[in-house]
Parts: C-alpha cells; structure tokens; sequence
C-alpha cells in the first residue's frame, strides 16, 4: 500500500542527545492519527522532520511513496503536505477574509498586491468564503482578526491550511490556549474535515484525541511507545504506567 506520508527508521541527534529513536509512522488516506506523548517526547521534532525544517541524521520521510528526506519544506507542501503551528502567524489588524484570500491567493501566485488583486479575484474571494464556512466562521468573516476570541482564530489557522490545498494536514496542537468553552467549535470543524485527507494530530488534550483520532502513536523518550487503535492504546498498562503515570487515561491531559 502507498501510504500518504511515512516515517521509515528516523532517528535525529542534537549532539549526543537522541530525540528521535527509531521512528516509523504510516498515515494512509483518510487516516485519522494522534501523536502524543509527555513533554521532551520529540513530538515537535519528529513533525519537524516530516514537514521539512528539521533534516534526519538517518531514516527517510516519503509523501505518496515519494521520497522526500532531503526535500525543503515549500515542496513538501506543493506535494500537498500542510501543517498549521502551535504559534500564531495571521494579521491580526485584518479581516478574517483577508488573511484566509491572502493564503488563497498565494496558493494561487496571484501576485504580490492582495488589495489591489482583492476588488477583481472573484474566484478567490469565494475560494476563501468558502474555507472560512468549513470552519464555521462566515459570520465573522468582515471582522477583524483581533477582535476573534482565540480559539476562533485558531480556526482561522486550519481555513489558511486548508487554502494550500492539504491531501496531508498536520495540527500542531490545535486545541493549545483554547478554552473549554471554545472546543466543542473546534472538534466540530475537525470532524467534518474532508474524509480523504490524511490528518495527523499532535495533541495535549486527551478529549480532542478521543473525539477525532481513531489511531494514535505514543511517543515516550523519542521512541513510540505503542501505536495502534485509539481504544487498544488507550486501554494499554503500558501506556497507563509510562506515559500517565498509572492513572486513568480519561482524567489526564498528556
Ligand atoms: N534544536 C535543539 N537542540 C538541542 N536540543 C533540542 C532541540 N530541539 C529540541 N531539543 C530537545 O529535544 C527533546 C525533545 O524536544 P521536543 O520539543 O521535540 O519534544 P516535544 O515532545 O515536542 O515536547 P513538548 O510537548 O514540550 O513540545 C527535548 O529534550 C529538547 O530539549
């Protein structure tokens, strides 16, 4: 089987230290993935290797069977593998519609004058009213960034990720500074993602994993720890006793 993006072996070193043990990781179409794990696990490592921005010491990352170990990360997305980041990057003293019609028409080499091209591009004015309805958020679409609460702008990070055209999206911590109140919104927009894409979740709140992964890997020490099932992986002693210290999986974030 061709899977959408693959991790075969991948082990990094920062000087003697081993953040990234031995790695392989499979997302296939539709695949609905968790990565979790204690902080220092190399969660943000190992996406990095798979995005691009971190190079392996050895081990190889493929995009469709392709592969692209040595690839920078703006061709990896060409090839359709997005992610989004834990830190904010929108314009926050613009519209929810600029900022997403910005992504559109960059994903589209529009051109370099967003305001200019804004009067004329009805296509990709659509383009973008349509992502900002796929996360629910076309009542503010005229609204300033800033004036968003923060899981809304969140929001806006996925509609941005979503305008480059994913097969593959990774969510750093797309749950990270969100209220509770403000989840439910964002499990919502998550669940109704397109059934094909490959979804790989990096992920602290253990609700969030439960309601939208089906597998998950648990990485501990730069090793994976278990992968498998969502309930087979969250039901394991293993896990219980390494990775959350003996306590019930559904009381504990990661
Ligand atoms: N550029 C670097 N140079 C040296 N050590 C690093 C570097 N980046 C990360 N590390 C170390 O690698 C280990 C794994 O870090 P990483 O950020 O990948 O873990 P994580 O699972 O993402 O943690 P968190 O959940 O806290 O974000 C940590 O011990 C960290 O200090």
């Amino acid at each position: 089987m061709t899977y959408m993006l693959e991790a075969r072996d991948l082990h990094k070193y920062f000087g003697a230290l081993h953040v990234t043990n031995g790695v392989n990781l499979k997302l296939a179409p539709g695949a609905r993935h968790a990565l979790i794990g204690p902080n220092g696990a190399g969660k943000t490592t190992l996406v990095g290797q798979l995005s691009g921005v971190i190079a392996p010491t050895s081990g190889q990352v493929l995009i469709g069977g392709e592969d692209v170990t040595r690839l920078a990360p703006a061709k990896r997305t060409r090839m359709g593998l997005v992610r989004t980041f834990q830190i904010s990057n929108l314009f926050t003293d613009m519209t929810v519609l600029e900022n997403v019609y910005l992504a559109v028409s960059q994903n589209r080499r529009m051109g370099v004058n967003p305001f200019r091209a804004a009067g004329r591009d009805k296509d990709s004015i659509d383009r973008a009213m349509d992502l900002i309805r796929k996360v629910r958020l076309e009542p503010h679409a005229d609204r300033l960034v800033s004036e968003l609460a923060y899981g809304q702008q969140r929001l806006i990070e996925i509609a941005i990720a979503l305008a480059l055209d994913p097969k593959i999206l990774l969510l750093d911590e797309p749950a990270a500074g969100i209220p509770t109140g403000e989840l439910d919104l964002l499990l919502r927009v998550i669940e109704e993602l397109d059934p094909s894409l490959a979804l790989l979740i990096i992920e602290h709140d253990m609700e969030l994993v439960r309601r939208v992964a089906t597998d998950v890997t648990v990485l501990v020490h730069g090793t994976v720890l278990i992968d498998g099932p969502l309930r087979e992986v969250m039901s394991s002693d293993e896990v219980k006793r390494v990775y959350l210290g003996g306590g019930e999986v559904e009381a504990q974030n990661a």
